[in-house]
């Protein structure tokens, strides 16, 4: 089912923890916490036959929604023991919660983890500050089957990174909206299945917290369907500058535009137009200059770098960006580190060896350094991976997870090329365009799920994916 862009809203902590005090205003933040704990008991015994429980409880409002957990599932008749990490502080939330709990309180929980049929992981959620002691790694590392509240603790909501150690939780059940570390790895690895619960909390807040992060998914963006009325020049023009050394690339990007469909694809071949006329009926050659296929208003889409010796991606990059086409900038326009060479581009598609190369080490995190990235050089980056990262110059950006580790095959990357200049050629934005091309080359990963697909498989599966979408 195709969701609201709204669902699709990913919060950082420090922006869950505005959402929090907002929502407070109308709420009290102990009915909020009543609320968390209620809807990760539903989850729990939805998924568990009753067995003998422990709750770690941090000193938080994590642990606050695990003393609620705790009196749910004993009123359920669950054996429960509780084992307070820190205490709550005075006055607080978390202590009124803890207050409610009538059970008794176990000091030593190393004694008794190994052997609870379930964990509760309710140590750090939003709050979570520096790395996990050793005192908290190792107890957790004895626990058999974890069921994680709003995350599993240590891993860092904003970025998905392990902060010392974390536990692999079987459930993760968060709260009003996901966060990043939810989707971005290692974070990801450590989920689980992940549920989203409402607890309330309206999501008018949203309006003014200003979101910036979406899970890449349908929702988000919406591809042109076929009308009655189309044409090739309507459907876009997809136009693509050819190798004169290696031609696989670009015959893959010129495949993938057809399949996902494109009104029709142009290659400018540097060398030979031989093995490009040959490899399929459909590709038009192009006969004319460069300057002078520039020239033509309908081909406002060009496809740079699958294929091209950095020379040839240096010189063709110039004069397109010249042109003021659209221009989507991949491999071959990677080779060196030259941010400058980039501005004027539309979107780029590097995989982290080439954005380290161009862009350099990434210092704090991949949403940022992708952020940073785009403003530099004005185009929407797609930093490809396991968790591809779709950033704007305006500071939006999208994290998919929609893929499916088979895509990780030679000119994959040039199909992903293939897809989005379609997606921008049918007049989709820059951003729209690079979010829904990731998906699609996603979908088609997943749709050959039963075989290991080549580049072609691939693009032969991208007409079903955007039937999908
Ligand atoms: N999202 C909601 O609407 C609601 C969320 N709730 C839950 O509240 C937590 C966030 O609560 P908060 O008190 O801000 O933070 P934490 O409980 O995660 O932890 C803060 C606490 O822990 C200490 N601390 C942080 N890191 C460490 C560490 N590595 N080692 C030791 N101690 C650490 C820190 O100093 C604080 O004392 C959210 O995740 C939800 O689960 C509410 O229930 C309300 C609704
Ligand atoms: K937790």
């Amino acid at each position: 089912m195709r969701k609201e862009a709204s669902s699709l809203i990913l919060l950082t902590p420090s922006q869950m923890l505005e959402v929090d005090k907002e929502a407070a205003k109308t709420i009290p933040i102990i009915q909020l916490m009543e609320n968390a704990g209620w809807a990760v008991t539903q989850e729990v015994v939805k998924r568990y036959k009753p067995c003998s429980v422990l709750v770690l409880c941090g000193p938080g409002n994590n642990g606050g929604d695990g003393y609620v957990v705790a009196r749910l599932l004993a009123k359920k008749g669950w054996p429960v023991r509780v084992a307070a990490i820190g205490r709550p502080k005075v006055g607080s939330d978390a202590e009124q919660a803890a207050h409610r709990w009538a059970g008794s309180i176990v000091e030593h929980p190393e004694d008794y983890i190994e052997k609870s049929g379930l964990v509760i992981d309710a140590l750090f959620g939003a709050g979570l500050s520096r790395n996990i002691d050793s005192y908290i790694s190792e107890l957790l590392r004895k626990a058999r089957r974890v069921v994680a509240i709003d995350t599993p603790s240590g891993i860092d909501g904003a970025t998905g990174k392990v902060m010392g150690y974390a536990p692999h939780a079987e459930l993760t059940v968060t709260f009003f909206r996901a966060k990043p570390g939810h989707y971005l790895l290692p974070g990801r690895e450590y989920m689980g299945e992940l549920v989203i619960k409402d607890i309330a909390i309206s999501p008018v807040i949203l309006s003014q917290i200003k979101p910036q992060c979406w899970l890449n998914e349908p929702g988000l963006w919406s591809i042109p369907t076929s009308e009655v009325e189309d044409y090739k020049y309507r459907r876009g023009i997809v136009s693509i500058i050819g190798g004169s050394v290696m031609t696989g690339a670009a015959r893959l990007s010129a495949h993938a535009a057809l399949n996902v469909g494109a009104g029709l694809v142009h290659i400018f071949a540097l060398g030979s137009h031989d093995i490009y006329s040959s490899s399929s009926a459909c590709f038009v050659i192009d006969k004319d200059s460069l300057e002078t296929s520039l020239q033509d208003s309908r081909r406002k889409v060009w496809v740079c770098g699958p294929g091209l010796l950095l020379g040839e991606a240096k010189e063709i990059l110039s004069k397109l960006i010249a042109s003021n086409v659209k221009i989507i900038a991949d491999a071959g326009v990677f080779q060196a580190e030259n941010i400058e060479m980039l501005k004027g581009v539309s979107i780029i598609t590097p995989h982290i060896g080439e954005f380290i190369r161009v862009f350099g080490e990434i210092k704090a995190d991949k949403i940022s350094a992708a952020r940073v990235a785009a403003q530099q050089t004005g185009a929407v980056v797609v930093l490809k991976g396991a968790d591809t990262i779709i950033a704007s110059p305006d500071g939006r950006v999208a994290i998919n997870q929609h893929a499916s580790p088979r895509l990780a095959t030679a000119g994959s990357g040039d199909t992903l090329t293939g897809v989005i200049a379609t997606l921008l050629a049918a007049g989709m934005s820059e951003w729209e365009s690079a979010c829904a091309g990731v998906w699609l080359h996603g979908e088609a990963g997943l749709l050959c799920e039963h075989s290991w697909p080549t580049a072609e498989m691939l693009a032969n599966n991208l007409g079903k994916a955007r039937d999908n979408a």
